[in-house]
């Protein structure tokens, strides 16, 4: 199964996730991987990914692109994460069934489970409450694709698997600092904060040319940078940096490295297929998903005073109870996918050094 010369389609090979499965094939020795950037196939135009299919005929698709953001941009642009998904998913399984796609695995997300789910969540846990607001559109679409999935499996006999991560990081997230997840946003709040503490302009410019911040790059001028940088919470006081955490420190998030998480999903695209997740016998085949996760969490409050000593970075962090927490607590159960042989390698500790140090070469 999955031999290495296998045409394999990486749907989203730019991004955090889709990035991290393709070094991880490359590394097994898999040879014909596919892809298309978004701007070469808009995976929301269904003509076009009908096209797609019908010319390049993968036999293997791992679906990692999608609408994607923290909490803020799935709580703002709401029509977008629910419609883009929806599309994207729709297309890509849909397609791949027509086209007769051995094996698909569709990424959804642990934000799938109840606001107050019991703790650890467990696959079994799906549409049992209500789900958490800021994120609703985005978790009702990631639903509709695991059971996308199953009742593709169900009435067609397709073999297509699905997977819920943990809130991911590592090399190629997105850290931009109002739309991006918390881990990468603090990463580079606390950078440039040390960088300012420090008054070393030259790391300042450079990230600014990296990834400007609205309107402003590194050529800009101090005075523009500083009221910029004030207004995404990064303060300098006198002689003191004040750094903002969103909400009130106290949410408990769970973290996995992207390429843990990569190596889980090449480990059940080889192990897994769907007729091993249910019980022949069993008339109602529901929550054939599997969590990806590590069974650990930190508080954010935790979390932003761990980044700050990983950075060596001096201010004071204070709250922003302005902006909305989430889920109180969202830890999985992963003992599925233990109980099939896989586990993390990777500690949140040594993630951090190894994202900021991937984030300080790039910039
Ligand atoms: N990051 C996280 O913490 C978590 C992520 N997930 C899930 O994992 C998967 C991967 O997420 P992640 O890697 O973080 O996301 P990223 O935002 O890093 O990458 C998303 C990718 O999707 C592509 N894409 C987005 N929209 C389209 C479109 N309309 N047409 C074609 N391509 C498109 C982008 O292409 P391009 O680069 O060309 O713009 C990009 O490569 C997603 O399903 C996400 O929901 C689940 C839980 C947590
Ligand atoms: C993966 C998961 O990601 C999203 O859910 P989330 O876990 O709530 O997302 P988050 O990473 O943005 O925030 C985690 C916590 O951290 C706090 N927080 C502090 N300071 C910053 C900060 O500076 N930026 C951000 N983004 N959050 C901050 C923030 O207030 C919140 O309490 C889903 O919408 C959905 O996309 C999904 O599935």
């Amino acid at each position: 199964m999955l031999d290495k010369e296998a045409k394999i389609y990486i749907a989203g090979h730019r991004g955090l996730v889709g990035s991290a499965i393709v070094k991880n094939l490359k590394s097994k020795g898999y040879t014909n991987l596919i892809f298309r950037t978004h701007k070469e196939l808009d995976l929301t135009d269904t003509l076009k990914v009908s096209q797609f299919f019908e010319n390049e005929k993968p036999s293997y698709v791992i679906l990692a692109a999608a609408k994607v953001g923290g909490i803020v941009a799935n709580n703002t642009y709401r029509a977008d994460f629910i419609y883009e998904n929806l599309m994207i998913q729709n297309n890509v399984i849909h397609q791949s069934y027509k086209h007769g796609v051995k094996k698909l695995l569709f990424l959804g997300s642990t934000c799938i489970y109840p606001k107050n789910c019991p703790q650890p969540m467990k696959e079994d846990y799906l549409l049992t409450d209500t789900l958490e607001y800021t994120n609703e559109p985005y978790a009702i679409a990631k639903i509709a694709g695991i059971k996308m999935c199953e009742s593709y499996n169900l009435q067609y006999g397709t073999n297509f698997i699905s997977v819920m991560p943990t809130n991911l990081y590592g090399p190629n997230d997105n850290f931009d600092l109002e739309k991006s997840h918390v881990l990468p946003a603090l990463i580079r709040k606390m950078h440039l904060g040390k960088a300012l503490e420090n008054d070393n302009w030259d790391a300042i410019s450079s990230d600014l040319n990296t990834l400007p911040i609205e309107g402003v790059n590194g050529n800009s001028s101090r005075q523009d940078i500083l009221s910029v940088l004030d207004k995404y919470g990064i303060k300098k006081k006198d002689h003191n940096i004040h750094l903002e955490i969103w909400g009130t420190g106290k949410p408990m998030r769970e973290f996995l490295w992207s390429e843990d998480m990569a190596d889980a999903c090449v480990f059940l695209m080889k192990q897994r297929d769907f007729n091993d997740c249910y019980d022949q016998d069993n008339k109602e085949v529901r929550n054939t998903h599997i969590n990806i996760g590590t069974g650990v969490d930190i508080s954010i409050k935790d979390l932003a005073e761990l980044i700050q000593q990983k950075i060596g970075f001096k201010g004071e962090l204070y709250f922003n109870t302005e902006k909305p927490d989430g889920t109180l607590k969202k830890l999985t159960d992963p003992s599925k996918l233990h109980d099939l042989g896989w586990k993390h390698t990777v500690s949140l500790s040594q993630g951090i050094e190894q994202v900021y140090s991937w984030y300080t070469t790039k910039n």
